[in-house]
Protein backbone atom coordinates (compact mmCIF):
# COMPACT_ATOMS: atom_id res chain seq x y z
CA UNK A 1 0.00 0.00 0.00
CA UNK A 2 2.96 2.01 0.65
CA UNK A 3 3.32 3.11 -3.33
CA UNK A 4 -0.25 4.35 -3.23
CA UNK A 5 0.50 7.20 -0.38
CA UNK A 6 2.04 10.45 -0.68
CA UNK A 7 5.14 10.94 1.62
CA UNK A 8 7.27 13.93 2.51
CA UNK A 9 9.76 13.84 4.94
CA UNK A 10 8.32 10.81 6.43
CA UNK A 11 4.85 12.70 6.99
CA UNK A 12 1.72 10.92 5.44
CA UNK A 13 -0.17 13.44 2.81
CA UNK A 14 -3.78 13.75 1.66
CA UNK A 15 -4.41 15.94 -0.95
CA UNK A 16 -0.92 18.27 -0.38
CA UNK A 17 -1.50 18.31 3.31
CA UNK A 18 0.18 16.44 5.79
CA UNK A 19 -2.20 14.09 7.81
CA UNK A 20 -1.19 15.28 11.32
CA UNK A 21 -1.45 19.09 10.61
CA UNK A 22 -5.21 17.84 9.58
CA UNK A 23 -5.01 15.87 13.44
CA UNK A 24 -3.83 18.97 14.75
CA UNK A 25 -6.34 21.52 13.39
CA UNK A 26 -9.47 19.09 13.30
CA UNK A 27 -8.90 17.12 16.03
CA UNK A 28 -9.49 12.99 15.99
CA UNK A 29 -11.03 10.78 15.11
CA UNK A 30 -10.96 12.02 11.46
CA UNK A 31 -12.56 11.06 8.04
CA UNK A 32 -10.19 12.69 5.61
CA UNK A 33 -10.84 12.63 1.31
CA UNK A 34 -8.46 13.55 -1.37
CA UNK A 35 -11.21 15.17 -3.52
CA UNK A 36 -9.35 14.94 -6.67
CA UNK A 37 -8.94 10.69 -6.39
CA UNK A 38 -12.83 10.64 -6.40
CA UNK A 39 -12.75 13.14 -9.36
CA UNK A 40 -10.09 10.55 -10.92
CA UNK A 41 -11.86 7.84 -10.72
CA UNK A 42 -15.19 9.11 -12.24
CA UNK A 43 -13.02 10.77 -15.10
CA UNK A 44 -11.47 7.45 -15.92
CA UNK A 45 -14.99 5.58 -15.88
CA UNK A 46 -16.11 8.30 -18.47
CA UNK A 47 -12.93 8.02 -20.14
CA UNK A 48 -13.99 4.01 -21.28
CA UNK A 49 -17.56 5.03 -22.52
CA UNK A 50 -16.05 7.87 -24.40
CA UNK A 51 -13.48 5.47 -25.88
CA UNK A 52 -15.80 3.39 -26.75
CA UNK A 53 -18.34 5.51 -28.09
CA UNK A 54 -21.30 4.67 -26.01
CA UNK A 55 -24.39 6.11 -24.04
CA UNK A 56 -23.38 5.94 -20.77
CA UNK A 57 -23.99 7.48 -16.87
CA UNK A 58 -21.77 7.06 -14.30
CA UNK A 59 -24.29 7.03 -11.06
CA UNK A 60 -21.93 6.93 -8.13
CA UNK A 61 -23.79 4.61 -5.51
CA UNK A 62 -24.64 6.81 -2.76
CA UNK A 63 -24.62 4.74 0.22
CA UNK A 64 -21.30 4.07 -0.01
CA UNK A 65 -20.88 7.48 1.08
CA UNK A 66 -22.98 10.49 1.05
CA UNK A 67 -22.90 14.22 2.02
CA UNK A 68 -24.28 17.92 0.47
CA UNK A 69 -20.07 18.65 -0.42
CA UNK A 70 -20.18 14.99 -2.26
CA UNK A 71 -22.87 15.76 -4.02
CA UNK A 72 -21.56 19.36 -4.87
CA UNK A 73 -18.42 17.44 -6.13
CA UNK A 74 -20.69 14.79 -8.20
CA UNK A 75 -22.48 17.84 -9.94
CA UNK A 76 -19.44 19.54 -11.10
CA UNK A 77 -17.91 16.25 -12.51
CA UNK A 78 -20.96 15.45 -14.18
CA UNK A 79 -22.02 12.67 -12.45
CA UNK A 80 -24.80 10.77 -11.87
CA UNK A 81 -26.13 9.68 -7.85
CA UNK A 82 -28.12 6.63 -7.49
CA UNK A 83 -30.24 7.39 -3.60
CA UNK A 84 -32.01 4.11 -1.30
CA UNK A 85 -33.52 6.50 1.09
CA UNK A 86 -35.64 9.55 1.41
CA UNK A 87 -32.79 10.88 3.40
CA UNK A 88 -30.03 10.41 0.25
CA UNK A 89 -32.55 12.22 -1.09
CA UNK A 90 -33.02 15.01 0.89
CA UNK A 91 -28.81 15.16 1.23
CA UNK A 92 -29.01 15.82 -2.65
CA UNK A 93 -32.01 18.48 -3.07
CA UNK A 94 -30.11 20.41 -0.23
CA UNK A 95 -26.83 20.51 -2.61
CA UNK A 96 -28.94 21.74 -5.60
CA UNK A 97 -28.17 18.10 -7.59
CA UNK A 98 -29.52 17.86 -10.66
CA UNK A 99 -32.57 16.28 -9.85
CA UNK A 100 -32.91 14.44 -13.50
CA UNK A 101 -29.35 12.57 -13.17
CA UNK A 102 -30.73 10.93 -9.87
CA UNK A 103 -32.08 7.03 -9.64
CA UNK A 104 -33.84 5.90 -6.91
CA UNK A 105 -32.93 2.45 -5.35
CA UNK A 106 -34.44 0.33 -2.83
CA UNK A 107 -36.78 -2.87 -2.12
CA UNK A 108 -39.00 -1.17 -0.01
CA UNK A 109 -39.36 2.58 -0.84
CA UNK A 110 -42.19 4.04 1.24
CA UNK A 111 -45.42 5.65 -0.05
CA UNK A 112 -44.12 9.10 1.46
CA UNK A 113 -40.74 8.30 -0.57
CA UNK A 114 -42.30 7.60 -4.11
CA UNK A 115 -44.41 10.77 -3.37
CA UNK A 116 -40.90 13.20 -2.55
CA UNK A 117 -39.34 11.47 -5.67
CA UNK A 118 -42.14 12.31 -7.71
CA UNK A 119 -42.42 15.81 -6.51
CA UNK A 120 -38.88 16.35 -6.83
CA UNK A 121 -38.90 14.79 -10.78
CA UNK A 122 -36.55 12.20 -9.97
CA UNK A 123 -35.00 10.59 -13.35
CA UNK A 124 -35.03 7.50 -12.93
CA UNK A 125 -37.40 4.84 -9.96
CA UNK A 126 -35.88 1.41 -10.22
CA UNK A 127 -38.64 -0.79 -9.23
CA UNK A 128 -37.74 -3.63 -7.19
CA UNK A 129 -40.72 -5.60 -7.09
CA UNK A 130 -44.17 -5.98 -7.94
CA UNK A 131 -46.09 -4.19 -4.52
CA UNK A 132 -43.70 -1.22 -5.86
CA UNK A 133 -45.34 -0.91 -9.02
CA UNK A 134 -48.80 -0.83 -7.74
CA UNK A 135 -47.64 1.92 -5.20
CA UNK A 136 -45.95 4.25 -8.03
CA UNK A 137 -48.87 3.68 -10.19
CA UNK A 138 -51.36 4.92 -7.34
CA UNK A 139 -48.72 8.08 -6.27
CA UNK A 140 -48.64 8.55 -9.93
CA UNK A 141 -52.16 8.66 -10.63
CA UNK A 142 -53.06 10.79 -7.33
CA UNK A 143 -50.52 13.64 -8.70
CA UNK A 144 -51.62 13.09 -12.14
CA UNK A 145 -47.49 12.77 -13.30
CA UNK A 146 -45.69 10.30 -15.06
CA UNK A 147 -42.38 8.63 -14.21
CA UNK A 148 -39.31 7.34 -16.00
CA UNK A 149 -38.56 3.83 -14.47
CA UNK A 150 -36.33 0.74 -14.95
CA UNK A 151 -36.94 -3.00 -13.35
CA UNK A 152 -34.30 -4.01 -11.34
CA UNK A 153 -33.88 -7.86 -12.06
CA UNK A 154 -31.87 -10.81 -9.85
CA UNK A 155 -29.89 -12.57 -12.64
CA UNK A 156 -29.07 -15.78 -10.97
CA UNK A 157 -24.94 -14.87 -10.67
CA UNK A 158 -23.36 -15.60 -7.64
CA UNK A 159 -20.58 -13.08 -7.28
CA UNK A 160 -16.84 -14.36 -6.00
CA UNK A 161 -17.26 -12.00 -2.58
CA UNK A 162 -18.48 -11.54 1.05
CA UNK A 163 -22.00 -13.88 1.10
CA UNK A 164 -23.32 -10.45 3.01
CA UNK A 165 -22.47 -8.64 0.01
CA UNK A 166 -23.95 -10.56 -2.60
CA UNK A 167 -26.95 -9.29 -4.25
CA UNK A 168 -27.02 -11.21 -7.66
CA UNK A 169 -27.97 -14.71 -6.46
CA UNK A 170 -31.20 -16.42 -7.31
CA UNK A 171 -32.14 -16.46 -3.66
CA UNK A 172 -31.52 -12.71 -2.99
CA UNK A 173 -34.28 -9.79 -1.29
CA UNK A 174 -33.65 -7.68 -4.32
CA UNK A 175 -35.04 -7.14 -7.71
CA UNK A 176 -37.46 -9.77 -10.11
CA UNK A 177 -35.94 -13.15 -10.72
CA UNK A 178 -35.79 -13.96 -14.17
CA UNK A 179 -35.66 -17.52 -14.21
CA UNK A 180 -39.22 -17.86 -12.88
CA UNK A 181 -40.41 -15.30 -15.28
CA UNK A 182 -41.29 -12.64 -12.40
CA UNK A 183 -38.98 -10.20 -14.92
CA UNK A 184 -41.46 -11.14 -17.83
CA UNK A 185 -44.31 -10.41 -15.16
CA UNK A 186 -43.29 -7.07 -14.53
CA UNK A 187 -42.36 -6.09 -18.01
CA UNK A 188 -45.87 -6.56 -18.63
CA UNK A 189 -47.32 -4.61 -15.97
CA UNK A 190 -44.73 -1.35 -16.22
CA UNK A 191 -45.89 -1.60 -20.14
CA UNK A 192 -49.56 -1.56 -19.17
CA UNK A 193 -48.89 1.28 -17.22
CA UNK A 194 -50.09 4.40 -18.67
CA UNK A 195 -47.90 6.42 -16.12
CA UNK A 196 -44.34 5.11 -15.98
CA UNK A 197 -41.95 5.14 -19.44
CA UNK A 198 -39.52 1.87 -18.95
CA UNK A 199 -36.14 3.07 -19.95
CA UNK A 200 -35.01 -0.54 -19.05
CA UNK A 201 -33.24 -2.78 -16.74
CA UNK A 202 -30.96 -2.91 -14.50
CA UNK A 203 -29.33 -5.70 -12.41
CA UNK A 204 -25.93 -5.34 -9.49
CA UNK A 205 -24.14 -8.35 -8.79
CA UNK A 206 -22.35 -7.53 -5.74
CA UNK A 207 -19.70 -5.17 -4.48
CA UNK A 208 -15.96 -5.80 -3.64
CA UNK A 209 -15.59 -8.14 -6.49
CA UNK A 210 -12.32 -8.81 -7.74
CA UNK A 211 -13.55 -11.31 -10.76
CA UNK A 212 -14.45 -10.51 -14.64
CA UNK A 213 -16.16 -13.17 -15.22
CA UNK A 214 -19.28 -12.36 -12.65
CA UNK A 215 -20.18 -9.41 -14.63
CA UNK A 216 -19.49 -11.49 -17.93
CA UNK A 217 -22.34 -13.31 -17.03
CA UNK A 218 -23.98 -10.89 -15.64
CA UNK A 219 -23.71 -8.58 -18.86
CA UNK A 220 -25.09 -11.87 -21.19
CA UNK A 221 -28.20 -13.02 -19.19
CA UNK A 222 -29.39 -9.39 -19.55
CA UNK A 223 -28.58 -8.74 -23.27
CA UNK A 224 -30.54 -12.42 -23.87
CA UNK A 225 -33.23 -11.24 -21.50
CA UNK A 226 -33.41 -8.31 -23.76
CA UNK A 227 -33.42 -10.18 -26.79
CA UNK A 228 -36.15 -12.53 -25.21
CA UNK A 229 -38.20 -9.11 -24.53
CA UNK A 230 -37.42 -7.93 -27.99
CA UNK A 231 -38.88 -11.30 -29.23
CA UNK A 232 -41.78 -12.24 -26.75
CA UNK A 233 -42.90 -8.37 -26.04
CA UNK A 234 -41.58 -6.45 -28.68
CA UNK A 235 -39.79 -4.25 -26.15
CA UNK A 236 -35.79 -3.21 -26.39
CA UNK A 237 -34.48 -1.61 -23.15
CA UNK A 238 -32.84 1.51 -24.12
CA UNK A 239 -30.52 1.44 -21.07
CA UNK A 240 -28.80 -1.30 -19.07
CA UNK A 241 -27.67 -0.62 -16.09
CA UNK A 242 -25.10 -3.25 -14.39
CA UNK A 243 -24.78 -2.12 -11.08
CA UNK A 244 -21.19 -1.38 -9.45
CA UNK A 245 -19.48 -3.59 -7.09
CA UNK A 246 -15.89 -3.29 -8.83
CA UNK A 247 -13.47 -4.38 -6.26
CA UNK A 248 -10.44 -2.06 -4.79
CA UNK A 249 -7.33 -2.73 -2.81
CA UNK A 250 -7.29 -2.59 0.91
CA UNK A 251 -4.23 -4.43 1.64
CA UNK A 252 -1.18 -5.84 -0.42
CA UNK A 253 -3.22 -9.21 -0.84
CA UNK A 254 -5.57 -7.04 -2.65
CA UNK A 255 -5.19 -7.72 -6.78
CA UNK A 256 -7.83 -6.11 -8.61
CA UNK A 257 -8.06 -4.94 -11.93
CA UNK A 258 -8.29 -1.28 -11.95
CA UNK A 259 -12.56 -0.20 -11.88
CA UNK A 260 -12.52 1.31 -15.17
CA UNK A 261 -10.58 -2.20 -16.97
CA UNK A 262 -13.52 -4.04 -15.52
CA UNK A 263 -16.16 -1.47 -17.14
CA UNK A 264 -13.92 -2.14 -20.57
CA UNK A 265 -14.79 -5.61 -20.05
CA UNK A 266 -18.55 -5.49 -19.82
CA UNK A 267 -18.50 -2.93 -22.37
CA UNK A 268 -16.63 -5.36 -24.67
CA UNK A 269 -19.00 -8.29 -23.54
CA UNK A 270 -22.33 -5.97 -24.42
CA UNK A 271 -20.90 -5.05 -27.71
CA UNK A 272 -20.46 -8.94 -28.86
CA UNK A 273 -23.62 -10.51 -27.13
CA UNK A 274 -25.93 -7.58 -28.74
CA UNK A 275 -24.37 -8.10 -32.53
CA UNK A 276 -24.69 -11.54 -31.96
CA UNK A 277 -28.14 -11.20 -30.85
CA UNK A 278 -29.13 -8.82 -33.40
CA UNK A 279 -30.17 -6.34 -30.32
CA UNK A 280 -29.53 -2.69 -30.31
CA UNK A 281 -26.55 -1.56 -28.35
CA UNK A 282 -28.15 0.17 -25.51
CA UNK A 283 -26.77 2.85 -23.17
CA UNK A 284 -25.05 1.47 -20.62
CA UNK A 285 -25.01 2.97 -16.85
CA UNK A 286 -22.89 2.05 -14.02
CA UNK A 287 -23.25 2.59 -10.15
CA UNK A 288 -20.08 2.36 -8.57
CA UNK A 289 -20.08 3.49 -4.78
CA UNK A 290 -16.70 1.54 -3.76
CA UNK A 291 -14.41 2.32 -6.23
CA UNK A 292 -14.59 5.97 -6.43
CA UNK A 293 -14.99 6.84 -2.98
CA UNK A 294 -13.55 4.09 -0.61
CA UNK A 295 -9.64 4.39 -2.00
CA UNK A 296 -10.29 8.63 -1.64
CA UNK A 297 -10.68 8.37 2.16
CA UNK A 298 -8.23 7.56 5.30
CA UNK A 299 -9.16 7.34 9.07
CA UNK A 300 -7.24 8.95 10.87
CA UNK A 301 -6.83 8.14 15.00
CA UNK A 302 -4.51 9.20 17.90
CA UNK A 303 -3.06 6.29 19.57
CA UNK A 304 -3.75 6.00 23.46
CA UNK A 305 -3.62 2.84 25.51
CA UNK A 306 -1.45 0.05 24.82
CA UNK A 307 -1.67 -3.47 26.09
CA UNK A 308 0.95 -6.65 26.10
CA UNK A 309 0.16 -10.18 26.48
CA UNK A 310 3.43 -11.49 26.48
CA UNK A 311 4.18 -14.11 23.90
CA UNK A 312 0.34 -13.38 22.70
CA UNK A 313 -0.03 -10.03 21.47
CA UNK A 314 0.11 -6.17 21.81
CA UNK A 315 -3.12 -4.20 21.52
CA UNK A 316 -2.61 -0.71 20.51
CA UNK A 317 -5.96 1.32 20.93
CA UNK A 318 -7.11 3.83 18.95
CA UNK A 319 -9.81 6.81 19.92
CA UNK A 320 -12.24 5.65 17.48
CA UNK A 321 -13.45 1.72 16.17
CA UNK A 322 -16.72 0.05 15.52
CA UNK A 323 -18.41 3.24 15.40
CA UNK A 324 -17.09 5.34 12.57
CA UNK A 325 -15.77 1.70 10.77
CA UNK A 326 -18.12 -1.23 11.49
CA UNK A 327 -16.63 -2.88 8.20
CA UNK A 328 -14.15 -5.43 10.10
CA UNK A 329 -16.04 -6.11 12.70
CA UNK A 330 -19.29 -7.14 10.26
CA UNK A 331 -17.22 -8.51 7.53
CA UNK A 332 -13.61 -9.63 9.07
CA UNK A 333 -12.82 -6.26 6.53
CA UNK A 334 -8.70 -6.49 6.23
CA UNK A 335 -7.30 -2.86 6.27
CA UNK A 336 -3.50 -2.05 5.74
CA UNK A 337 -2.40 1.40 8.14
CA UNK A 338 0.46 3.83 8.85
CA UNK A 339 1.61 5.72 11.37
CA UNK A 340 1.50 9.16 9.75
CA UNK A 341 3.91 11.13 11.94
CA UNK A 342 6.46 7.97 11.20
CA UNK A 343 5.55 6.47 7.82
CA UNK A 344 9.02 4.35 6.91
CA UNK A 345 10.88 3.35 10.33
CA UNK A 346 13.86 0.55 10.56
CA UNK A 347 12.30 -0.32 14.04
CA UNK A 348 9.46 -2.25 14.10
CA UNK A 349 6.51 -4.13 16.03
CA UNK A 350 3.73 -6.18 15.07
CA UNK A 351 0.68 -4.57 16.74
CA UNK A 352 -3.23 -5.41 17.09
CA UNK A 353 -4.93 -1.87 16.77
CA UNK A 354 -8.25 -2.19 18.74
CA UNK A 355 -10.90 0.57 18.88
CA UNK A 356 -12.43 2.06 22.14
CA UNK A 357 -15.92 0.78 22.00
CA UNK A 358 -16.59 -2.04 25.10
CA UNK A 359 -16.78 -5.05 22.34
CA UNK A 360 -13.90 -7.67 22.11
CA UNK A 361 -15.09 -7.33 18.23
CA UNK A 362 -13.57 -3.77 18.13
CA UNK A 363 -10.75 -4.20 16.64
CA UNK A 364 -9.63 -2.49 13.30
CA UNK A 365 -6.96 -4.25 12.11
CA UNK A 366 -5.49 -7.74 13.25
CA UNK A 367 -1.73 -8.34 13.33
CA UNK A 368 -0.22 -5.51 11.64
CA UNK A 369 3.63 -4.41 11.66
CA UNK A 370 4.01 -0.61 11.95
CA UNK A 371 7.09 1.44 13.54
CA UNK A 372 6.68 1.69 17.50
CA UNK A 373 3.64 3.73 18.51
CA UNK A 374 4.04 5.71 21.16
CA UNK A 375 0.57 7.73 22.66
CA UNK A 376 -0.43 10.67 20.69
CA UNK A 377 0.71 9.10 17.26
CA UNK A 378 -1.13 9.42 14.50
CA UNK A 379 -2.57 6.42 13.38
CA UNK A 380 -4.03 6.36 9.58
CA UNK A 381 -6.02 3.49 8.03
CA UNK A 382 -6.52 3.56 4.35
CA UNK A 383 -9.16 3.10 1.39
CA UNK A 384 -11.52 3.96 4.19
CA UNK A 385 -13.56 6.40 2.39
CA UNK A 386 -15.96 3.88 1.46
CA UNK A 387 -19.14 2.14 3.57
CA UNK A 388 -17.31 3.62 6.58
CA UNK A 389 -18.78 6.36 7.58
CA UNK A 390 -21.90 5.62 5.57
CA UNK A 391 -22.00 2.89 8.23
CA UNK A 392 -21.23 4.83 11.00
CA UNK A 393 -23.14 4.83 14.78
CA UNK A 394 -23.16 6.52 17.99
CA UNK A 395 -22.73 2.92 19.59
CA UNK A 396 -21.34 3.76 23.50
CA UNK A 397 -22.46 7.77 22.97
CA UNK A 398 -19.58 8.23 21.19
CA UNK A 399 -19.49 11.18 18.34
CA UNK A 400 -19.35 10.58 15.18
CA UNK A 401 -16.31 12.08 13.35
CA UNK A 402 -15.89 15.45 11.72
CA UNK A 403 -15.12 14.62 7.52
CA UNK A 404 -12.41 16.97 5.82
CA UNK A 405 -12.32 17.30 2.14
CA UNK A 406 -8.86 18.39 0.99
CA UNK A 407 -7.81 19.44 -2.38
CA UNK A 408 -4.96 21.18 -3.72
CA UNK A 409 -3.37 22.02 -0.13
CA UNK A 410 -6.56 23.44 1.06
CA UNK A 411 -8.74 21.50 3.60
CA UNK A 412 -12.72 22.23 4.14
CA UNK A 413 -15.14 20.99 6.57
CA UNK A 414 -17.32 18.49 4.94
CA UNK A 415 -19.47 17.83 7.49
CA UNK A 416 -18.65 18.95 11.22
CA UNK A 417 -17.59 16.45 14.64
CA UNK A 418 -21.13 15.70 16.27
CA UNK A 419 -20.93 16.98 19.76
CA UNK A 420 -22.04 15.62 23.04
CA UNK A 421 -25.19 17.95 22.64
CA UNK A 422 -25.55 16.41 19.27
CA UNK A 423 -26.04 13.36 20.88
CA UNK A 424 -29.06 14.08 23.37
CA UNK A 425 -30.53 16.20 20.59
CA UNK A 426 -33.73 14.00 19.78
CA UNK A 427 -34.10 13.08 23.54
CA UNK A 428 -36.40 14.10 25.60
CA UNK A 429 -36.94 14.41 29.81
CA UNK A 430 -39.70 12.99 31.05
CA UNK A 431 -42.09 13.59 33.11
CA UNK A 432 -41.43 10.46 35.31
C1 LIG B 1 -27.98 -1.45 -6.42
C2 LIG B 1 -26.57 -1.14 -6.08
N1 LIG B 1 -25.85 -0.40 -6.92
C3 LIG B 1 -24.58 -0.08 -6.64
C4 LIG B 1 -23.96 -0.50 -5.48
C5 LIG B 1 -22.54 -0.08 -5.25
O1 LIG B 1 -21.68 -1.10 -5.08
P1 LIG B 1 -20.13 -0.80 -4.88
O2 LIG B 1 -19.99 0.18 -3.79
O3 LIG B 1 -19.57 -2.11 -4.53
O4 LIG B 1 -19.61 -0.29 -6.17
C6 LIG B 1 -24.67 -1.30 -4.58
C7 LIG B 1 -24.01 -1.86 -3.37
O5 LIG B 1 -23.57 -3.00 -3.38
C8 LIG B 1 -26.01 -1.62 -4.88
O6 LIG B 1 -26.73 -2.35 -4.04
N1 LIG C 1 -21.69 -2.18 3.05
C1 LIG C 1 -20.95 -3.14 2.28
C2 LIG C 1 -21.31 -3.16 0.85
C3 LIG C 1 -22.74 -3.36 0.63
C4 LIG C 1 -23.15 -2.62 -0.54
C5 LIG C 1 -24.60 -2.32 -0.54
N2 LIG C 1 -25.31 -2.95 -1.62
C6 LIG C 1 -19.48 -2.98 2.55
O1 LIG C 1 -19.11 -2.27 3.43
O2 LIG C 1 -18.66 -3.61 1.93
Amino acid sequence: MHDDIEVQDNQLMIGGVPATKLADEYGTNLQVYDVSKIRDQIRAFKRVFEKNNLEYAVSYASKAFACIAMYQVLKQEDAHADIVSGGELYTAIKAGFPMDHVSFHGNNKSRAELEMAVDHHVGMIILDNFYEIQLLNEVLEAKDATADVMLRVSPAVSAHTHEFIQTGQQDSKFGFDILTGQADEALQQVLNSERMNLKGVHSHIGSQIFETSGFKIETEKLVRLMKHWQDEFDYTPEIVNVGGGFGIKYTDDDHPIRPEDFVQQIITTMQEETEKLGVKTPAVWIEPGRSISGPAGVSLYRAGSSKTIPNIRKYVAVDGGMGDNIRPALYGAKYDAVVANDVVDDETELVTLAGKYCESGDILIKDIELPKIKPGDVIAILATGAYGYSMASNYNRNPRPAVIFVEDGKSQVAIKRETFADLVHLDQNLDI
